[in-house]
């Protein structure tokens, strides 16, 4: 009885130290808001992190004491902007996700956020190179095409810019195409995966739907294109001017986050996300990120995939997505100069 404990024990020991060796610290820069308090619930879940670090200007330390009665493995420390508290909350960590900043209104557009949460990022991105320039960065703060490139450049000033490791956040967009068209067809969402190219806002965000190996009609094209591409305001007019996605951008910002775990800590190979990225695709015509599926690895983005056969009607999306994304890249792009 004593030896068969005893080696049990030990078993469970060498278990627990080889995946505790794989285990990181993650921050949340934004904790306390609307996607932040979701977000890090299912952080804490997360088997991959060791220490859920938080950070927001106000309330995270009620927010940390709250999650850190949860009986999962990692420890959860709160920070705020008192002494300092950004140094403590990102040094060390390994992937840092960022839903820092204000919300859209009714009849506001992503790139209305610009002048309040552009500052936000940019002074972020600066403590970060400082104090985590090795991180994994995942940024929710909208507007995502013009937030990543502030971030970039910020980095690039401080001489600790790696493309592998930063990341636009654009996974809500897969989210809910792969649930709209589901509806339409009567699919489980589960079998349905929809390859969404492009940014995150309006006609940006342009979805494959010729991809998905399913049969559309014309009229069922407009209404998901129309739906996947504005999906977004439909939450802001349901809050009725209390904010926007938070619920479900929490879902997505936690199967990115840990997508990027997966594949930089967790040893999985060919895990396989869309984002936000410094890429090539679309260089020629000046657009320096587009979001595209990308392959994760240890060091971040392996490689990024093509844009793969697309319509007529794709390519016409097309067409709208890249001389507003090259707008909103050039946007933040001067701002960060
Ligand atoms: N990428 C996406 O798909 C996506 C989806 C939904 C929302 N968003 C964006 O995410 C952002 C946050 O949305 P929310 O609903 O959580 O807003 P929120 O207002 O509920 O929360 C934002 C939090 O950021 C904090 N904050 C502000 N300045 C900060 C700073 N300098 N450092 C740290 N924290 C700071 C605030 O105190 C607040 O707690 C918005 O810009 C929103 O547009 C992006
Ligand atoms: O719509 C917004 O402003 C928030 C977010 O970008 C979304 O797509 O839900």
């Amino acid at each position: 009885m004593f030896a068969a404990s005893r080696v049990f024990s030990t078993a469970a020991k060498r278990s627990f130290s080889t995946s505790a060796a794989n285990l990181s610290k993650v921050a949340v820069v934004g904790a306390a808001g609307g996607i932040g308090q979701p977000l890090s619930l299912l952080l804490k879940e997360n088997p991959h992190v060791t220490h859920l670090s938080l950070y927001d200007i106000v309330n995270t330390p009620g927010v940390a004491a709250d999650l850190s009665h949860i009986n999962t493995n990692s420890k959860v420390t709160g920070h705020t902007a008192e002494n300092n508290g950004i140094e403590a909350a990102l040094k060390d960590a390994h992937l840092v996700v960022i839903p820092a900043g204000v919300p859209r209104k009714p009849g506001m557009t992503r790139d209305d956020l610009f002048n309040t949460n552009a500052s936000i990022v940019r002074d972020i991105a600066t403590a970060a190179a400082k104090h985590c320039p090795n991180a994994h960065f995942l940024i929710i703060s909208n507007p995502v095409n013009s937030t990543v490139p502030i971030f970039a450049e910020t980095m690039k000033k401080a001489g600790v810019f790696n493309p592998k490791r930063l990341y636009g956040v654009t996974t809500l967009d897969v989210v809910r195409a792969s649930r709209f068209v589901s509806e339409v067809k009567s699919l489980d969402p589960k079998d349905v995966n929809v390859t969404v190219i492009g940014g995150h806002s309006g006609v940006t965000i342009v979805p494959l739907l010729s991809q998905t190996g399913l049969e559309f009609t014309k009229e069922e094209l407009d209404a998901l294109t129309h739906r996947i591409q504005f999906g977004g305001d439909e939450v802001v007019q349901a809050k009725n001017g209390t904010g926007s996605a938070t619920l479900s951008m929490a879902f997505a910002g936690a199967r990115f986050a840990n997508s990027v775990l997966e594949a930089t800590v967790g040893g999985k190979k060919n895990v396989v996300e869309p984002s936000f990225v410094q890429s090539d695709i679309f260089a020629a015509e000046g657009v320096e990120y587009f979001s595209t599926n990308v392959t994760l690895g240890p060091e971040g983005v392996e490689k990024i995939h093509a844009v793969g056969q697309v319509t007529d009607y794709e390519k016409e999306l097309i067409s709208k997505a890249v001389p507003e994304l090259k707008k909103n890249i050039a946007k933040g792009n001067a701002f960060a100069q």
